[in-house]
């Protein structure tokens, strides 16, 4: 953010402070009203309130875009504004010779970028970061952004062509509804907010014209199919199936009118995501049957059926812990749904497999309740992760065009928004360090391209102190101390280590950093990071045990063993695989940690 233009000083004495104070008033009093100002860098001073005031002036005005230089910024209306995105409106941006001079609109961004693919020499692909909080709107942007290129980057010749553009173009719309139906869930600051970052790769011929497009996905909370926060939901196709299957699926799937399940919480609301027949009708445009998609439908009934599965302490550690009475019929349904045999299912939930000794002995030990619950869990997140990998390979090999075929690329970028929760965990810091990427990204980008604007203008400028976030950058990811690596390094260790010692460590190997903010008032151990939208507490325990995310090879084992088309894709057996029971306490864990892999994705993204 830019803190001083126009010669007032960001630490300004009492002169400066009249003075800014008077030219405060003086445009806030002006007689041209305030939402008539299309452009942010026309507002003088800037400051937080006159930005403010002139965002809100347009709001009221029901007037949602404004510039700021080379950036749109994009106010959410929160309601349908007829005509705002009309087709009409999409190609009156197209046709007009400067689009830019038109009024300020995500169709001016998206032309823009299409002209500038176009027009140079040597094709340069282009890329639109949309970034925002969550529930700002990214996603219905996005999404915007697509059916403006659905529209102006096709104009093929022939009809037969027409129809093959079309195919393609409906398919990548179609690629929407089935992602959000998996990726997207209500939490409590947006009711369709996606669980999982994406970069959507539109992919252009020589003629400009839209010939496929890929999809990348970054990082799916997973966890949310085993656990939700009190008042947020499961992704939105738990909801679909249960609300929209029909009286024969029903039988099929197990799920009667009415049915209870501990993994589907708050499903009175109903919610306008909640279309299961849109989201099978996009399924059946990309190319995925009905009888795959029943599959599919059915393999999420067993899930769910396996989230109401629970164990009774055996209270003796040699015993296993054994399955409630009325959790029985649950598993057993589970286990046909999932197509699994029950014996080793139960038995997979119950007992740990353990090499240890020289001679790689094989022990076998009783798992506490708690286990249990983890293993079960775990199984359904493995499950879902794998489903959803699928899904998106299945999309992108239906909308993905031949080499051949493709000369550049426009990306649009929709990564998860900034999270700040009563409880975070590691999931809010990869998305909170995604976004601080983001924002630097964004800030070197922007003013670099304002200077060179001004330089090729001739003129004189000076900034001054804009926030910069590379400290926080440092803390989070930092070398050779940062969050990251303390994280990381409790995993490669793996010794027993407590929230309140992770906390500890944080707090005195990262003391000098300014972005670490103290959490003395919390009872749970914690630390806080100042972020450049705000503080942010995460809570430490959990935090290193998700970190690993450990997938206990007799889960995956057991699901190489479903007779279930679907989980046989999912889970091809691999007779190449070593033998691998969990290591004992001295062993190596693999270091590729869940932090280590995001890391790795964000480089390759920015
Ligand atoms: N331009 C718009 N016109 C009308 N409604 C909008 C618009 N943009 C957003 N909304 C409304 O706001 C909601 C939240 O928007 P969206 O899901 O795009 O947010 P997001 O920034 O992607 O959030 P998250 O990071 O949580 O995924 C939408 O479901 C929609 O109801």
């Amino acid at each position: 953010m830019l803190q001083q233009v126009n010669g007032h000083n960001s630490s300004p004495d009492a002169h400066g402070r009249k003075r800014l104070r008077e030219d405060l008033q003086e445009f806030l009093g002006r007689e041209a009203p305030l939402h008539l100002l299309d452009d942010l860098t026309k507002v003088n001073p800037v400051t937080l309130e006159t930005v403010l005031r002139c965002l809100q002036a347009r709001y009221m005005a029901d007037t949602f875009y404004t510039n700021a230089g080379c950036t749109l910024v994009a106010l959410n209306p929160f309601k349908p504004v007829p005509q705002l995105y009309s087709p009409e409106l999409m190609r009156e941006y197209h046709a007009a010779p400067q689009p830019q001079k038109l009024k300020p609109h995500i169709f001016s961004v998206g032309e823009q970028t299409y002209r500038n693919v176009k027009s140079l020499i040597e094709p340069v692909n282009q890329s639109i970061v949309v970034s925002g909080e969550s529930g700002a709107g990214k996603t219905w942007t996005s999404r915007c952004l697509m059916k403006f290129y659905a529209v102006v980057a096709a104009s093929p010749t022939s009809w037969e062509s027409h129809k093959i553009a079309e195919r393609i173009e409906q398919r990548i719309l179609n690629s929407n509804p089935v992602m959000e139906a998996f990726g997207n869930a209500c939490t409590l600051r947006n009711n369709n907010s996606s669980r999982f970052g994406k970069f959507i790769q539109l992919q252009l011929n020589r003629a400009q014209q839209m010939t496929g497009a890929a999809v990348q996905t970054y990082l799916l909370e997973k966890t949310r199919v085993a656990c939700q926060a009190s008042s947020e939901r499961n992704f939105h196709i738990f909801y679909q199936i249960c609300k929209g299957a029909s009286a024969d699926e029903r039988l099929q799937w197990h799920l009667p009118e009415g049915a209870a399940f501990s993994w589907l919480p708050n499903s009175e609301r109903t919610l306008e995501e909640d279309c299961f027949e849109v989201t099978r009708e996009a399924m059946l445009h990309l190319g995925i049957n009905t009888p795959t998609q029943n599959n599919i439908f059915k393999v999420l009934a067993g899930l769910l059926h396996l989230g109401n599965i629970q164990f009774a302490d055996s209270g003796d550690e040699a015993q296993p812990c054994q399955l409630m009475d009325d959790a029985k019929c649950s598993f057993r349904t589970s286990a046909s749904l999932l197509w699994l045999p029950e014996d080793p299912l139960l038995e997979t939930l119950q007992i740990r497999t353990i090499r240890a000794g020289r001679q790689q002995q094989v022990f076998r030990k009783p798992c506490s309740q708690a286990e249990c619950d983890t293993r079960r869990d775990c199984l359904a997140k493995l499950v879902y992760a794998r489903l959803f990998d699928w899904l998106v390979s299945v999309i992108n090999s239906s909308i993905c065009a031949d080499p051949n075929y493709w000369t550049t690329f426009i990306g649009l970028l929709d990564v998860y928004g900034f999270e700040s929760f009563p409880d975070n965990s590691l999931e809010q810091l990869c998305i909170n360090y995604a976004n601080e990427k983001l924002q630097q990204h964004f800030v070197a980008h922007y003013l670099k391209a304002q200077q060179e604007e001004y330089a090729v203008e001739g003129l004189e400028w000076s900034f001054v102190n804009y926030q910069d976030n590379q400290t926080c950058l440092d803390l989070l990811e930092g070398s050779p101390i940062s969050i990251c690596s303390l994280i990381n390094e409790e995993c490669r260790l793996n010794r027993p280590s407590s929230a309140a010692q992770l906390q500890t460590r944080i707090e005195s190997a990262l003391a000098g950093s300014p972005c670490l903010g103290h959490s003395k008032l919390s009872r749970e151990p914690s630390f806080t990071v100042l972020h450049y939208a705000g503080p942010v507490r995460y809570r430490t325990a959990g935090l290193v045990e998700k970190n690993k995310d450990p997938v206990p090879p007799e889960l995956t084992r057991l699901l190489q063993q479903s007779q279930d088309p679907l989980l046989k894709v999912l889970f091809p057996a691999d007779p190449e695989e070593k033998s691998q029971e969990e290591p004992s306490g001295q062993s190596r864990v693999p270091v590729l940690t869940v932090v280590s892999k995001f890391k790795v994705g964000l480089v390759v993204l920015t």
